[in-house]
């Protein structure tokens, strides 16, 4: 069955729907930079909020073992997604530091960039290919911006994998019938303006999963 991850959940009403609607993941972004950045309360008061059964992700850009420490232990995260430039040598840190499930995002343009993910393969635990975002953009991910999913068709990193990018419920079926990834990671597809969960989106997004 594929997995499903909401990304840069904010409240609880977005928790309580991916809960109800089957989500395996919620993520919780801690970038400074991001409409959907916590802080540590914060992400510790929503934390409480996740049932068990739904691992939390923590997302982070470039950021050091003094942060994710303190964002690993406020949230109690499962696991942790490089969403920066770390390399396959940051990934197996962190791992080894935390003990906990590494992500690495790999942002993909074309067929040359996911050469870049085999990198990361028997060090991460999953490699999320998202979509490049273009230069001078204001976030590098979590900006519904979508890649050529024919690029994966056939692919293998080496490793545990998922898509994300420009996914919503409209597209997700596409994406997945195109590449066969076994998770799917969605966030502004299920906002109604940035940064602001819609339940209902969640709802529509995880049943378009579950109707492949
Ligand atoms: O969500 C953010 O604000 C963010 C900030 C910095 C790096 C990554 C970020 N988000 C990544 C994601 O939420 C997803 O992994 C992925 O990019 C999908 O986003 P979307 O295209 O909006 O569905």
């Amino acid at each position: 069955m594929t997995r499903i991850k909401i990304c840069g959940v904010r409240d609880r009403a977005a928790i309580e729907a991916a809960a109800s609607a089957r989500a395996d993941y919620v993520g919780f972004v801690f970038f400074s930079k991001s409409p959907r950045d916590l802080s540590l309360d914060e992400a510790a008061g929503l934390a409480g909020a996740v049932p068990s059964g739904i691992a939390r992700i923590g997302l982070f850009v470039d950021a050091d073992d003094e942060a994710i420490g303190a964002a690993v232990r406020a949230a109690r995260l499962d696991g942790v997604q490089l969403h920066g430039n770390e390399g396959p040598d940051r990934a197996a840190s962190v791992k080894a530091r935390f003990g906990v499930e590494v992500w690495k995002a790999v942002p993909v343009a074309t067929h040359a960039d996911l050469a870049a993910a085999r990198r990361y393969a028997g060090i991460a635990d999953r490699i999320l290919f998202d979509a490049k975002t273009p230069p001078g953009a204001a976030l590098p991910g979590g900006m519904g911006v979508r890649f050529d999913w024919r690029l994966l068709a056939g692919f293998d990193p080496g490793a545990p994998w998922g898509l994300a990018g420009g996914l919503d419920a409209s597209t997700v079926g596409e994406a997945l019938a195109t590449t066969q990834a076994p998770l799917v990671d969605v966030s502004s597809g299920v906002e109604d303006t940035l940064g602001v969960k819609s339940p209902a989106k969640i709802r529509a997004f995880c049943e378009a999963v579950r109707a492949r």
